[in-house]
Order: structure tokens, then sequence, then C-alpha cells
């Protein structure tokens, strides 16, 4: 098994994504292994390594991980990312599920039928600025800290940013009404920038990670 973590997936963002963000904030190199063929796929369930027949995969730390918020959680917690006890897991618990649900929307909107999609995203996008957005902003202004929980960047932030890039490719001035997490959720003072940075390869320009080379769906 290789010395850094393998990652298997298709060669786009989806469900992958997140676990290339939670990587690249640890400042762990990662290789990639995208699936173009049948072929690929075939091997992997053949040699047993997709446990319910699905990817991301990745494999690391001797283990053949599959489940994508499972491997998240690990991550998580293995990079200290994930609280320093239960309650501020449960409450990054709370806010990641979240964040993730809103996510999946976005991801899954290219592959609604041409007709559907622009409907599709605008009711998405509306959701954020309603639901999803308000109670983020409202966290942040609660606490007055700079961090969603417990004062520390961790995974619930790195998911919020993420979501929040994805948004604004779609609508750049989503946070607009959001002043609290316009500073915050600005990728040039987050922490982890430079381990993001180091990853990219040549010029670095960053509004996205590892996906500013990746499509998001099929239309992309
Ligand atoms: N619950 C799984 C879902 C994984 C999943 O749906 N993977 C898709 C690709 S994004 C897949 O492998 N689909 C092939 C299949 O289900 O046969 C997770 O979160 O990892």
């Amino acid at each position: 098994m290789a010395a850094r973590p393998k990652l298997y997936y298709f060669r786009g963002r989806g469900r992958m994504e997140s676990i290339r963000w939670l990587l690249a904030a640890a400042g762990e190199e990662f290789e990639e292994e995208f699936l173009e063929t049948r072929e690929q796929y075939e091997k992997l369930q053949k040699d047993g390594r997709l446990l319910f027949g699905q990817v991301p995969l990745v494999e690391m730390d001797g283990m053949v991980l599959t489940q994508t918020r499972a491997i998240l959680s690990y991550l998580a917690a293995k990079y200290n990312f994930y609280g320093k006890d239960l309650k501020e897991r449960v409450r990054m618990d709370m806010y990641i599920d979240g964040t993730q649900v809103l996510m999946m929307m976005i991801i899954m909107a290219p592959f609604k039928f041409p007709e559907e999609k622009q409907e599709t995203l605008a009711s998405i996008m509306q959701k954020a600025k309603t639901r999803y957005l308000p109670a983020f902003e409202k966290i942040l202004n609660d606490h007055g800290e700079d961090f969603l929980v417990g004062n520390k960047f961790s995974w619930a932030d790195i998911q919020l940013l993420e979501a929040i890039l994805m948004m604004e490719e779609r609508s750049a001035s989503v946070l607009s009404d959001f002043p609290l997490l316009k500073v915050v959720m600005n990728v040039k003072n987050f922490p982890v920038f430079s381990a993001f940075k180091a990853l990219l390869p040549g010029k670095a320009k960053l509004t996205h990670l590892s996906l500013l080379l990746l499509p998001l769906g099929p239309t992309r």
C-alpha cells in the first residue's frame, strides 16, 4: 500500500472533493487515480476493495476506506480538526451535516434535465440564502469568534468554506447579506491557505483547491 494516501474517484469533485480539502488542510500530500474506464472500476470491485461497490475509495494508514462521511470523520480526528470533546464534536456534526446536504444539492443539480437545471439551481441558492447562510452568520455573531466551533480552525470551517466557494461560483454575491461570513470565510484569511496553496501546481491563483483543475459535474 502506498505511503501517501491514495484516492480513487472519477475526474471530478463529487463526493471526493471534501476528502481532498481535509487532506490539503492537514498539509498531507496524496495521490489520485482517476477512474476513467469501466475496467478500472471493475478491477477495484473484483479485488474486493469497494465495500458497497461504490467510490470514493481511499487507501491510507494500511486501510482500505470507503463511505465519504466515515473517511472524513477519520481524517478530521486524525489531523485534529474534530474538536476537543464530544460536545464540540456534536456541534460540528450538526454544522457539517447541514452543509453537506446543501452541497449535495448543488453537486446533483447538473444531473437534472436541461430544462430543469436553472430552476433547480435558483431554488437551491434561495434555500442557501434563507436557511443555511443565516444560521452560520448567527453562530458567528452569537459567539463573536472567528471559527465555527471552539475558537479553533476545524473540519466545520473547512466544509463551510468549500460550500461557500461552490455557491460563489454560481452567484458571486451570495454572501452580500452575510457580513461576518464574508470576513471569516475569506479563503485568503484562512489559516491553512498556505497549505492549500502549496498543493496547487504552478500558478496558485487560488479560489478553489485542486478543483480549479477538476470539473464539478457533467456539464462543466
Ligand atoms: N454513501 C456513499 C455513496 C457513494 C456513492 O454514491 N458513490 C457513487 C459515485 S459518487 C458510486 O460509486 N456509484 C456507483 C454505484 O452506486 O454503483 C458515500 O457517501 O460514499
